[in-house]
């Protein structure tokens, strides 16, 4: 059963009946929530502190690069599929656990071994699960020359997942190369 979707662009969906992301939805979502921790004399941050103490402190950043003319599009291309083809096995310490190329329909458990098929739609996109909850997932825009690069990690604070993510993120870029 659909409960909730959100996307890079903050945009949320509650409920299947609108198929896009959905701004109304989402605001009287958020006034809902307000209301509730408001009766427990809590602010929203009160909320995500408890979130964070309960879960972990989980970091996420969209990175972009930009590849500019025809010659720009064959080093995406070209990007995506060294990545494909080139084993990964650990990045920066962390062991990698599993990757996702949704182009092939495909998750691969590099920890098992094993392999099973993907259930959403064909798309040029990979994701990498690392050890210790971090991630990352790479794709080139479907509207402007660029690759966008989604990286994820988790610390024992804040600013110890916001420091593993500059951390990785600069470990990406220099494995992706400049444009
Ligand atoms: O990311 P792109 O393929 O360039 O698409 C651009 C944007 O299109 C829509 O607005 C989506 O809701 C966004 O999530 C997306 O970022």
């Amino acid at each position: 059963m659909f409960q909730f979707g959100y996307e890079e662009s903050y945009g949320m969906l509650v409920g299947d009946f609108v198929r896009d992301k959905d701004a109304v939805q989402s605001a009287l979502l958020l006034a809902d929530l307000c209301t509730y921790h408001k009766a427990r004399k809590e602010s929203l941050l009160d909320a995500l502190q408890q979130l964070f103490d309960r879960y972990g402190f989980y970091c996420e950043e969209l990175h972009t690069l930009t590849y500019k003319g025809i010659q720009g599009v064959e080093s995406m291309t070209a990007m995506m599929s060294s990545l494909r083809s080139t084993p990964l096995p650990s990045l920066l310490g962390y062991r990698v656990i599993y990757r996702e190329d949704y182009l092939e329909g495909i998750r691969f458990d590099l920890e098992k071994g094993s392999c099973e098929p993907l259930m959403l739609p064909r798309s040029d996109v990979l994701k990498f699960g690392l050890e210790g909850d971090a991630w990352f997932c790479i794709r080139p825009s479907g509207t402007e020359p660029k690759i966008k690069l989604y990286i994820g990690t988790k610390g024992t604070s804040l600013e110890d997942s916001t420091e593993k993510l500059a951390l990785l993120k600069q470990e990406l870029i220099r494995l992706i190369g400049s444009p």
